[in-house]
């Protein structure tokens, strides 16, 4: 199984489980992703969703190259992003806080999935980062406007866009992309951070993330989210970026 899913007193847990390819997203992944957005919305109890990925290494990878290098036009990958990206704007804004518990490196599309949560906690040997650039692309799964729509410094947020390098933790935490740093077991950090906002009723957490919600609404997000797809997909098509794949898997052949 791709994911697994795991539901603790009033906490749910969705663990990507693809560890010997750095947890990268596959069809699979996304249906896990469907089955975590529907347990939250049908089960009033619980009060905290939590992503995180499989193994010491890795939190996501990002999409799958191997699958997604198939896709050669704009078309092809507008359709794979755009269905990508709707289904994450779901998780973005489920009705409870969602905590991205990064236990390794989060790069590409697996930065962006960590940028929708509410909360970033960083294990402190992880490097994160939107290194598309490097594949001559920009975010296709909404993570460029998440980011700029986070309250970071804007040159800081367009920093990370434009360098396309992972970043150690103590600058994630510098540059207010990580929430918190830590050190030691995932699930004691996790224990930590959610002791306090677990104790008042799941009515006001929904109703706090409601907020946020209505101001994502009132300033199209969704429409802005769809239009860095289709920016994406145009630069997809070029050969530019299918060499930058084609060089990253031949390497790893080597
Ligand atoms: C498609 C959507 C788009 C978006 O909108 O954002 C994207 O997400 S584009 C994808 C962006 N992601 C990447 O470019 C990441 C590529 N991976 C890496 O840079 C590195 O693997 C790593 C994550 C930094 C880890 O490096 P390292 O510790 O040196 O491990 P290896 O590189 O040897 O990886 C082991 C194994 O895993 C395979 N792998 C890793 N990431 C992916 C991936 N995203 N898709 C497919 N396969 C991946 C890697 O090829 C190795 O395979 P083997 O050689 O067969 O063991």
């Amino acid at each position: 199984m791709a994911y697994t899913i795991e539901i603790t007193d009033e906490t749910i847990i969705f663990e990507i489980n693809r560890p010997t390819i750095h947890n990268a997203i596959n069809a699979e992944v996304m249906e896990g992703f469907k089955q975590f957005i529907n347990q939250i919305k049908t089960n009033n109890s619980l009060k905290i969703g939590v992503i995180t990925g499989a193994g010491e290494k890795s939190f996501c990878s990002g999409g799958d190259l191997s699958v997604f290098h198939q896709l050669k036009t704009e078309k092809e990958s507008y359709r794979m992003l755009s269905e990508t990206a709707k289904v994450l704007y779901e998780v973005a804004t489920l009705p409870i806080p969602i905590i991205a518990l990064i236990n390794g490196t989060a790069v590409g599309g697996g930065c962006e999935i960590a940028t929708l949560c509410d909360y970033r906690l960083v294990k402190k040997d992880a490097k994160c980062g939107f290194i598309q650039g490097k594949l001559a692309i920009t975010s296709g799964w909404g993570g460029g406007t998440y980011l700029l729509e986070k309250g970071m410094r804007h040159d800081h947020a367009l920093q990370m866009l434009t360098e396309a390098v992972p970043y150690p933790s103590d600058h994630l935490l510098a540059i207010g992309w990580a929430t918190e740093v830590f050190e030691g077991e995932k699930l004691d950090a996790l224990q930590k951070f959610i002791e306090k906002m677990i104790v008042p009723h799941a009515t006001v957490l929904q109703a706090y993330k409601m907020q946020a919600i209505r101001k994502w609404e009132q300033t199209k997000l969704y429409d802005r989210i769809m239009e860095e797809v289709a920016a994406c997909s145009i630069l997809w098509e070029q050969e530019i970026h299918h060499d930058a794949v084609n060089t990253f898997l031949k390497n790893k052949k080597v």
